[in-house]
């Protein structure tokens, strides 16, 4: 479905080399080596990585050097290499994963492609959420939210040590900022809807919130794992409140995106 090219400035990135049609499933790979993400000490990580690299064989532990390092200079080289190219392994998760074949995957603000792991199959797997064409690059995001453009371009700076270029983030003033309008919005009332406090005690607004995120999230193009998250707060909301018949909506539509961006056998859908 891809093959690895050099893309101009970005280093190597993958090109699809066939249309592919959105849910389809990209890459499923399993990881070199786990390794803990983040507020460890590095001299710890560091002497965790040496370790993992001894108990691979010749020819992945070469691969795993030919990965970019982002950080040379900064830190050890092994440390940069797992800090450049580490995929985290779950929402909120403490421990990341080594892949060869997806650390060749560049970011952007607008990707097509959605990064999971599936614990039920131990593996990470690439979904394209988008329909893909043959030609076009397969982008992920490297950010966790819906972060604005300067807070998008700092985070990428401080993690990934490059400037991002893509559509969104080479928007006109103008339509960036009516972009970072709703981005913020859609922060805002994400945080709103999070708080278990509001689904009890506020559930017809919270589901006005939901809406009015799904609808600017439509307006950004955003079809990420976002979607069905969504679905998944309406349908508590709904369940919290005895709204069966809304419930078992949303349930379908939370399943019916989650299949999209994971496939059907990953724990979130099947759950
Ligand atoms: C996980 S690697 C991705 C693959 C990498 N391009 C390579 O050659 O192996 C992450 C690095 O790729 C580069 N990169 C990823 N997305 C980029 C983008 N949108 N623009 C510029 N560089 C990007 C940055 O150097 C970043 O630190």
């Amino acid at each position: 479905m891809y093959e690895v090219r050099t893309m101009g400035g970005k280093g190597l990135g993958l090109v699809a080399t066939c249309n592919i049609p959105k849910g389809a499933r990209i890459i499923s790979e399993t990881a070199i080596f786990e390794m803990p993400r983040n507020s460890i000490n590095p001299t710890t990580v560091h002497k965790w990585i040496l370790k993992c690299l001894e108990k691979l064989d010749d020819e992945k532990r070469k691969a795993f050097y030919d990965l970019h390092n982002a950080h040379g200079g900064e830190v050890e080289t092994a440390l940069g290499i797992a800090r450049t190219n580490a995929l985290p392994l779950g929402s909120n998760a403490t421990e990341g994963g080594l892949f060869l074949g997806a650390s060749r995957i560049n970011h952007s603000c607008c990707h097509n492609a959605q990064n999971t792991w599936n614990a039920n199959l131990n593996q990470l797997t690439i979904h394209a959420f988008k329909d893909i064409k043959e030609g076009e690059e397969i982008c992920i995001s490297y950010l966790d939210g819906s972060e604005d453009y300067q807070t998008r371009q700092r985070d990428l700076q401080a993690r990934f040590c490059f400037s991002c270029t893509c559509d969104l983030c080479s928007l006109s003033p103008s339509k960036r900022q009516r972009s970072d309008k709703r981005l913020n919005e859609i922060t805002r009332l994400d945080e709103i809807i999070g708080d278990g406090m509001s689904i009890v005690t506020t559930p017809i607004a919270c589901l006005y919130h939901a809406r009015r995120v799904l609808e600017l999230l439509k307006e950004e193009q955003i079809e990420d794992a976002r979607i069905p998250r969504l679905y998944y707060d309406a349908f508590q909301i709904a369940i919290a409140n005895g709204d069966e018949a809304r419930a078992k909506v949303f349930t379908e539509r939370a399943y019916a995106t989650r299949v999209i961006l994971e496939g059907e056998d990953s724990p979130e859908a099947v759950d």
